[in-house]
């Protein structure tokens, strides 16, 4: 990719596109336009491994009372190596009524809005939202990430900027550029794509993007008003939003519902848990050191899974009838691929759906409403900046 800022671009949606579906829910999706995901960035051990001693070096011993440091590492599903790969869709005999929740469309409709919006704001301020966005090295996964977000930029009108940075710069040189983001005004959202290189510290490189241009919400004072009820975050993590979304858009109660959240990254597990407490659902966190994990899924009426391990959810994990949010986005070998690789989640999807009443497909699942919901973020922001919004957005 070029180092020069992406050029902006406003392709207005065809007036043909499919206006967001009337009935029950429909009143859902304009809150879904001024709302604003992921998967759990699964980190590589040995990068994890360097992470956690640069953190055990920076941490006081009064730390203690806060918990060990030690990183999450899954170990791979019981018996991996033995069982056969899940059998891929062709073919399966599914005896299920599960419904297939469509990412793809949802993100879809909710760009569908932005798009809207973003002409209204033409019109009405002269102006766009600017989304910048910082990516640090060469992982081929980060880069097409990134890829996906400047499109989607594209595609609703908001103009993107893009700072390619190498992946053995300095901390400092990352914090620079933020702060020439935070200085510019045309710029609405910046955010550092995630993971960053191991020698960096990711939180003080985030806690240098301004709380008002904060779109992925990872700000601790974002994430920190996410955690107490009484307080409203500017921006809650594009994942999160995400998995909300497509809840709420299914029309599934959460209040007084169990939900097992899978994970606790910044990125996806730990904010959606915040997340689905303010919705009054009885959350349970599953993480690597969890001893029952398959247990406490199975009496769950709600699993999100955002571990970052291909196929460790398997239909054995599920109670008859619950809804399945997958958020993991895991690369498998794949001879009969192009690549040699295929996307899987970490739910066994063929499994799965004979039990679900819900699910979400891997890829065209929880993904495409994470971007959607960070132009949704960006579009917030923007508002704020330009005074078309009185109060930070909706959660
Ligand atoms: N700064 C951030 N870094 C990272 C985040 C984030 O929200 N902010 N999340 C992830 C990666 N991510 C966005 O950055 C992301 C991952 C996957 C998808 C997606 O659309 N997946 C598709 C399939 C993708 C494919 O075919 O290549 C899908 O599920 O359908 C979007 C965004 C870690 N880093």
């Amino acid at each position: 990719m070029g180092g020069a800022a992406a050029a902006a671009a406003v392709a207005l949606l065809a007036a043909t596109r499919r206006r967001p579906a009337a009935g029950p829910l429909a009143f859902l999706l304009p809150r879904a336009a001024r709302a604003g995901l992921h998967e759990a960035a699964a980190p590589a051990a040995e990068e994890e491994k360097g992470r956690t001693r640069r953190r055990r070096r920076r941490r006081s011993s009064s730390s203690r009372l806060l918990g060990p440091d030690i990183p999450d590492t899954w170990d791979s599903p019981p018996r991996a190596a033995a069982r056969p790969s899940p059998p891929s869709g062709a073919g399966v005999d599914y005896d299920s009524t599960a419904t297939i929740i469509d990412g793809k469309s949802v993100a879809e409709d909710i760009r569908f809005q932005i798009a809207e919006e973003v002409r209204q704001m033409k019109n009405a301020v002269g102006h766009v939202p600017g989304l910048a966005v910082v990516l640090v090295g060469d992982r081929r996964d980060s880069e097409s990430y990134v890829r996906y977000k400047i499109k989607g930029c594209e595609e609703v009108g908001i103009k993107s900027l893009l700072a390619e940075l190498p992946g053995n710069c300095t901390e400092d040189v990352v914090v620079d550029s933020v702060s020439r983001f935070n200085e510019d005004p045309s710029v609405h959202g910046i955010l550092v794509q995630l993971p960053l290189p191991q020698h960096m510290d990711e939180e003080r490189i985030l806690s240098a993007i301004s709380l008002e241009k904060d779109v992925d919400g990872f700000h601790p004072l974002n994430v920190g008003n996410l955690a107490l009820r009484s307080r409203k975050p500017l921006f809650v993590p594009c994942a999160a939003k995400a998995c909300l979304e497509l809840l709420l858009q299914s029309g599934i109660e959460l209040m007084g519902k169990h939900v097992t959240v899978i994970g606790r990254s910044k990125v996806v597990g730990l904010p959606t848990s915040l997340l689905l407490q303010r919705h009054h659902a009885t959350v349970s966190i599953i993480h690597a050191f969890t001893t029952n994990p398959e247990e406490i899924t199975r009496q769950s009426d709600i699993v999100i899974s955002a571990a970052g391990v291909a196929n460790l959810v398997r239909g054995s994990w599920l109670k008859k009838g619950a809804v399945v949010i997958d958020v993991g986005t895991n690369p498998i070998e794949d001879p009969t691929s192009d690549y040699g690789y295929r996307l899987t989640g970490d739910v066994c999807f063929e499994e799965a759906v004979k039990l679900a009443s819900a699910i979400t497909p891997v890829p065209g699942g929880v993904g495409p409403v994470t971007i959607a919901m960070l132009l949704a973020n960006t579009l917030d922001s923007a508002k704020l900046a330009y005074g078309l919004a009185t109060e930070s957005p909706e959660l």
